[in-house]
């Protein structure tokens, strides 16, 4: 499946410019693995995801798609591809098996086939006891799981997931970052994972793109992206956040911190050891006379990845976001 400088703009309307929500997306995935499409909210993500799937039409570029050329032959793709959306799918009046059934009748399986595929992914996602049941009495993460195995019915060999943990509790999230390694090395497919939970692309993406602004500014997988970043990153919040200029001036000073900066409330920098650091930068803080209410050390992770291609925290991008979709919703 790959992506190649895809270019989306929507209409705002009453005189404003045109929204670029893609601004030449490109990616690469290699069949039969889990590609993950990481960023925050608004970032791009689920556009790429409906252009992939033939929902909308880019702009510009061209996307293929188990080795189809999306624009040439949508109605290949669509043959070719299983979706599951953030919204559920399966009817709640209806049992869980007769959803699946229903999901293999619209893509032309014959009832045989159709019922040993159903009860195939009622065992495999462990629904088989609650089968018989109406989706109603599901609890969220069940329903999740349906959902996922309405859209593998057809054995497809694309599988589109779009953000499929969101909404779920951490517990019913981790049964299904399992039951998603499970189905991808079971179905041998290619999955593409929109998530804006890095943990979630940590896990379970083989590779990844990080998406920021209609744009891929990272692709890798997660090990490769993180030990790009050389050494540990270390955060000091001072008590009085007004000091903050003067508390990155003072772990500036020291010469074991590198990419001195910051990010919210707090100073961010960069060390080789962070724990031996980390005494260093508050001794300093300390004679400058800046109380600190916090600090921590941590190995890099995938928001420092963001961090560093997008020079904002992947939580800050995420909360700029929503304040701007609500002024809009305001104005
Ligand atoms: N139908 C639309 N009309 C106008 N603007 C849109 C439309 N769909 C998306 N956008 C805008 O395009 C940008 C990218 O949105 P997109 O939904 O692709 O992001 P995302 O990364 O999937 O975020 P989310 O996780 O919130 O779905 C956002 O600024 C969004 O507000």
């Amino acid at each position: 499946m790959a992506a190649r400088d895809l270019v989306k703009t929507y209409p705002q309307g009453r005189g404003k410019p045109p929204l670029t929500a893609l601004d030449g997306l490109s990616f690469e995935a290699a069949p039969g693995t889990v590609f993950g499409l990481l960023g925050p909210n608004g970032a791009g993500k689920s556009t790429t995801v409906k252009i992939l799937s033939t929902l909308a039409r880019a702009d510009s570029g061209r996307a293929f798609v188990a080795g189809i050329d999306v624009g040439a032959d949508p109605a290949g793709v669509r043959r070719a591809i299983g979706f599951v959306a953030q919204k559920q799918v399966s009817d709640p009046m209806d049992t869980g098996l007769e959803n699946l059934l229903l999901a293999g009748r619209l893509h032309g399986m014959g009832a045989r086939r159709a019922r040993e595929r159903a009860e195939e992914l009622l065992d495999r996602f462990g629904l088989a006891g609650a089968a018989r049941r109406q989706v109603k009495t599901y609890s969220g993460g069940m329903i999740r799981k349906l959902d996922v195995a309405v859209g593998l019915m057809h054995r497809p060999r694309v599988l589109f997931l779009d953000e499929p943990t969101t909404g779920l509790d951490p517990e019913a999230r981790a049964e299904m970052w399992a039951e998603i390694e499970r189905m991808a090395a079971g179905e041998r497919m290619t999955v593409l994972l929109t998530t804006h939970y890095l943990e979630e692309a940590d896990r379970l993406a083989a590779r990844l793109a990080i998406v920021d602004g209609g744009r891929v500014v990272a692709e890798g997988s997660p090990e490769q992206l993180k030990s790009e970043l050389r050494g540990d990153a270390v955060l000091v919040q001072p008590r009085d956040r007004a000091r903050l200029p003067e508390a990155r001036a003072a772990v500036g000073g020291v010469s074991v911190f590198r990419e001195v900066g910051i990010v919210g409330r707090a100073v961010h920098a960069r060390a080789d050891d962070g724990g031996a650091a980390l005494p260093q930068a508050l001794a300093a803080l300390e004679a400058a006379g800046v109380p600190v209410a916090s600090a921590t050390v941590s190995r890099p992770s995938l928001d420092d990845v963001y961090l560093a291609h997008t020079g904002r925290s992947f939580a800050a991008a995420e909360e700029r976001h929503a304040r701007a979709e609500a002024e809009g919703v305001a104005a």
